[in-house]
């Protein structure tokens, strides 16, 4: 489902001539199965949001290849990620990343929109998905009118509305106190058992870590693969 091999990162820094080299990430493999949710983790600077970046193709690598879906996305345009993106992967941010001048309703039809999809079939089904995350009462408020828990809500109905196979997540309960860390919690569950959704979480957050089926170690750059709970089929 996804698979990296050999992925390596470093950023270079400061003026052209004097740049210092940062080393992110060494060689890392992965291998993430259809209907499982994995977590990683790591010390702050590990090179966590790195990797995902990587893997959603907003960076791109030095060395090393991604393949999700059988796909080989590594050498993509951006035209190409964007097609991709909107097939295949749905985002959830610790920071929920809506749009503050557009309602609850408009961000989360926006995808179906980029889909080119008519706009009759649209409004059925953002309200469809509105009612799912139960906010059908709130289509017409703006994400500032909305609490934390709602707003998290609102970008997880946005990430759901095209049906990606798979959802990668930064952090999503960082921003979230704790009844809405467990209902969020219960939700990704839920998601991954009734629809089959895969979920690459990165967190620092030992509540999110425990509903992982396997959790993934990321420790300067290295990964090592910790203990698995248990198998997912696929
Ligand atoms: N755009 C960038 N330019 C230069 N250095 C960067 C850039 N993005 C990240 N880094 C560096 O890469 C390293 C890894 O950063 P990354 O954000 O991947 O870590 P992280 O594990 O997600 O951290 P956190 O848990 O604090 O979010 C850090 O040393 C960081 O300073």
């Amino acid at each position: 489902m996804i698979e990296v091999k050999g992925l390596s990162h470093e950023f270079r820094i400061g003026k052209k001539g004097k740049e210092k080299v940062v080393p992110v990430l060494h060689q890392v493999n992965l291998h993430v199965k259809q209907g499982e949710i994995a977590a990683i983790v790591g010390k702050s600077g590990s090179g966590k949001s790195t990797l995902l970046n990587l893997i959603s193709g907003y960076i791109k690598p030095l060395a090393g290849t991604v393949t999700i879906n059988d796909i080989d996305v590594t050498s993509f345009n951006e035209g190409k990620w964007a097609d991709f993106r909107l097939n295949h992967l749905g985002f959830i941010f610790q920071s929920f990343q809506l749009i503050s001048s557009m309602t609850a309703f408009e961000n989360v039809e926006l995808p179906l929109i980029l889909k080119g999809m008519n706009e009759k079939e649209r409004q059925k089904q953002t309200q469809e998905m509105l009612e799912i995350v139960g906010l059908s009462e709130y289509g017409g408020h703006y994400p500032g009118e909305l609490s934390g828990g709602q707003q998290q809500r609102v970008s997880i109905a946005r990430a759901l509305i095209v049906n990606p196979p798979i959802i990668l997540a930064d952090e999503p309960t960082g921003s979230l106190d704790s009844d809405n860390e467990k209902e969020l919690l219960a939700f990704i569950q839920k998601l991954n058992k009734d629809r089959g959704i895969t979920f690459l979480i990165i967190t620092h957050d030992q509540e999110v870590a425990q509903i992982a089926h396997r959790t993934i170690e990321i420790t300067d750059g290295y990964v090592m693969e910790g203990e698995k709970i248990y198998e997912v089929q696929g």
